[in-house]
C-alpha cells in the first residue's frame, strides 16, 4: 500500500484532499509542512501532500520557501479542493460561543474569515496553529478554556466539537491548491475522473540589474503562445530586492516549446529550474 505523508493531524483540509485522491493509501500525518516534506526526502513516505496556494489568501509561503531553499523535491501532481470553514467550540460552550475570548486556527483559515471575525469577534484574540485540525484538537483538549476553532466538518466530528456557525469564509469561491511531492521525479499515474489538465512550474532567477529583464522573460512565453496561469515573486533571501519568480504554464513539458523558452531565458542570463511538470485534479 502506498504511504502518503500529509500536513496533519487527522482531519486537516490536506487530509481531506489526500483521502479524496488516494482512498486506498496509508496516510501518515506530520505536524508541520517542513516535517512532511522532510519525510518524503528521507524516504519515509513515497508521496507528500502539502498546501501551496489559496484562492483568497494567496501562497502558503512556508511550502514554497521550504521546497526552494531547504529540500528541493519535484512536484508530481496537484489537487485543487474547495474549502469550507466553520466555527466550532467544545460542547460545554455551545451556549456562550459568542463570547469566546480566543479563536484558534491556521493563519490561512483565519485570513479567509477576516470579515466574519471582524464583524462578530472584534475583541477576540487569534491564535495561530500549525493546521486547522491542530486547532480543533487543542480546543477539544481544553474544555475549561472559553475558546473556539476554525476548521472543517470532519475536524468537528473527529475531535468532538460542535459547529456553531457554518461557512464563515468571506467569499464563496474558496479553493486551495495542494501539491504532491516525491523524492524522484517519476511520473505519477492516477487514473481519476478528477483529472483536469497538466501544468509545468518553473523557478526563474533574473540577471541582476538588467532593465527590461522581466519583460524579456515574459515575451519568451508570449510569442510561443505558452499560457501562464501564475506568476509570483518570492524573496531569494540573499539580500533586499533579490527575488525569484515562480511561473506556472498550463501545459505539460513538451519537446519543443518549453525547452525553447528555457533556452531563451538562459541566453538572457536567467537561471531556470523546472519544479515539476504534472497533472492536476479538481475535487
Ligand atoms: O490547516 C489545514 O487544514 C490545512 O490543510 C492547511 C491549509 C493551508 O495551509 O492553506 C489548507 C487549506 C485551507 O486553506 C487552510 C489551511
Amino acid at each position: 500500500m502506498m504511504k502518503i505523508g500529509y500536513l496533519g493531524p487527522k482531519a486537516t483540509f490536506t487530509d481531506l484532499a489526500v483521502t479524496t485522491m488516494f482512498p486506498q493509501a496509508e496516510k501518515i500525518s506530520y505536524d508541520t509542512i517542513p516535517e512532511c516534506i522532510d519525510a518524503v526526502s528521507h524516504g519515509k513516505v513515497e508521496l507528500g501532500v502539502v498546501p501551496l496556494e489559496n484562492a483568497l489568501e494567496g501562497s502558503v509561503n512556508l511550502t514554497i520557501d521550504y521546497l526552494i531553499h531547504e529540500q528541493s523535491l519535484p512536484i508530481v501532481g496537484e489537487i485543487i479542493a474547495p474549502i469550507q470553514q466553520h466555527l466550532m467550540v467544545h460542547p460545554y460552550h455551545v451556549n456562550g460561543w459568542k463570547d469566546v475570548q480566543e479563536i484558534y486556527s491556521h493563519s490561512h483559515a483565519i485570513a479567509q474569515c477576516h470579515k466574519f471575525l471582524h464583524t462578530h469577534f472584534k475583541k477576540a484574540k487569534y491564535v495561530y496553529m500549525t493546521s486547522t485540525s491542530a486547532a480543533a484538537k487543542f480546543v477539544s483538549e481544553h474544555p475549561h478554556l472559553h475558546i473556539a476553532a476554525i476548521a472543517n466538518r470532519l475536524a468537528a466530528e473527529e475531535y468532538g466539537l460542535t459547529i456553531v456557525r457554518e461557512n464563515i469564509h468571506d467569499y464563496d469561491y474558496n479553493h486551495t491548491r495542494f501539491i504532491i511531492v516525491r523524492r524522484q521525479n517519476e511520473e505519477l499515474t492516477i487514473d481519476s475522473p478528477l483529472y483536469a489538465g497538466d501544468k509545468t512550474t518553473l523557478m526563474i532567477t533574473l540577471p541582476k540589474d538588467q532593465a527590461g529583464a522581466l519583460h524579456q522573460v515574459l515575451s519568451a512565453f508570449a510569442w510561443r503562445k505558452l499560457n501562464l496561469t501564475k506568476i509570483e515573486s518570492r524573496p531569494a533571501k540573499t539580500g533586499l530586492g533579490n527575488y525569484f519568480f515562480i511561473i506556472d504554464i498550463d501545459q505539460k513539458m513538451d519537446d519543443v516549446l518549453i525547452p525553447g523558452a528555457i533556452a531563451e531565458l538562459e541566453a538572457l542570463d536567467c537561471t531556470v529550474q523546472v519544479l515539476g511538470s504534472y497533472p492536476y485534479y479538481i475535487v
